[in-house]
C-alpha cells in the first residue's frame, strides 16, 4: 500500500528528463524529493499526479494505476501544491480555498456541513484566517502560499505532494510550513516534498528521493541519503554537517562589489 512508482521513464519534447525511477513511498512519513535544477523533481511529481503522460512504466495508489482513476478521484486522493502558481482570479482569499472542497462536491452544490469544517480547519493550520476576506491579488507573495496550501489541505487529500512550498516564505513561516508538513504526515497522510534546502530536509524528511539528471541516485531514510559525500556527487560542491544542518563548504559569499564601481 503507499505511492509505488514502478520504472518510471518520462520525455518532454526531445529530452528524457526521468529515466527508469522506482520508489515505494509510504503513507505516514515525509518523502523530500532533492536534486540539483533541472534534476526532474517537478516532472517527477507531475508525472505522479498523471498530469504528464509517461513514457514507460506506471504509478500505483494502493495497487491502482493512477493514470486508470478518474480525474475527480485522483483530485480527492492527491493534493498538488505547484511550484508557482498563478492566480487567474481576483478573488477572496476565502472563496479560493472553498475551491479546494471541489473534489468532494457536485458543481452547483453549496458548501454543506463537511465542507465548512474542512476549509475552516485549513485556514487555521495555515495561519490564514486572519487576511481570509482580502482580494488574493492583494496578499503577499508568502501570504498567497499559505493560502494556495490551505486550498489543498481543504480537499483533504490522503497524500500531499507539494513543489518547493517554502519558495517565498519568510524564515519563520518556513518552519512553521515545515511543521505543518510533519504534522500532516503525522497525521497518517502521505507528503512528498520538493526542497532545495537540505537542512530544511533533514529536519523533516523522513526518507529522501535523490535525483540527478533525470536518475534516481539515491532512495532511503534520510540519515542514509543525506550523507555529504553522497550529496557531494550530486551537488558537486562540499558539504559539512553540523548538528541538522548541512552547510556548502566552503561557505557560499557573493563577492559584494559597492554599486557604481
Ligand atoms: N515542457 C518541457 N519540454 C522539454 N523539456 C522540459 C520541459 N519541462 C521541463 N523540461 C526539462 O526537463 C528537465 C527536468 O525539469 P524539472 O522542472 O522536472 O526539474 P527540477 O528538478 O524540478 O528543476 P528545478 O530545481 O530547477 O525546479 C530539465 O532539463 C528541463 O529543462
Amino acid at each position: 500500500m503507499g505511492l509505488s512508482i514502478e520504472r518510471l521513464t518520462v520525455r518532454l519534447g526531445q529530452r528524457t528528463v526521468l529515466h527508469d525511477v522506482a520508489a515505494e513511498l509510504l503513507p505516514g512519513r515525509v518523502t523530500a524529493l532533492l536534486g540539483p535544477n533541472g534534476a526532474g523533481k517537478s516532472s517527477l511529481l507531475r508525472a505522479m499526479l498523471a498530469l504528464i503522460p509517461v513514457e514507460s512504466g506506471r504509478v500505483l495508489l494502493d495497487g491502482s494505476d493512477m493514470a486508470a482513476l478518474d480525474a475527480r478521484t485522483r483530485a480527492r486522493r492527491l493534493g498538488y501544491l505547484p511550484q508557482s502558481a498563478e492566480l487567474a482570479w481576483n478573488i477572496p482569499a476565502r472563496s479560493l480555498v472553498e475551491l479546494g472542497r471541489a473534489p468532494h462536491r457536485s458543481p452547483f452544490a453549496g458548501l454543506g456541513e463537511a465542507d465548512r469544517a474542512a476549509i475552516g480547519r485549513a485556514m487555521a493550520l495555515t495561519d490564514t484566517v486572519r487576511f481570509a476576506e482580502r482580494l488574493t491579488h492583494e496578499l503577499s507573495g508568502g501570504e498567497r502560499a499559505r493560502v494556495l496550501l490551505a486550498r489543498v489541505l481543504a480537499g483533504e487529500p490522503d497524500w500531499l505532494l507539494a513543489d518547493e512550498p517554502l519558495a517565498s516564505l519568510d524564515p519563520a513561516h518556513q518552519l512553521d510550513m515545515l511543521g505543518r508538513l510533519h504534522g500532516y504526515a503525522a497525521e497518517g497522510h502521505g507528503v512528498v516534498v520538493v526542497l532545495h534546502d537540505l537542512s530544511h530536509a533533514a529536519r523533516i524528511a523522513d526518507d529522501v528521493m535523490l535525483l540527478s539528471e533525470g536518475r534516481l541516485v539515491a532512495f532511503g531514510a534520510a540519515e542514509e541519503v543525506l550523507r555529504p559525500e553522497l550529496l557531494e556527487q550530486v551537488y558537486g560542491i562540499g558539504f559539512e554537517r553540523i548538528g541538522v544542518h548541512l552547510i556548502p563548504t566552503p561557505p557560499a559569499r557573493v563577492p559584494h562589489s559597492p554599486a557604481g564601481r
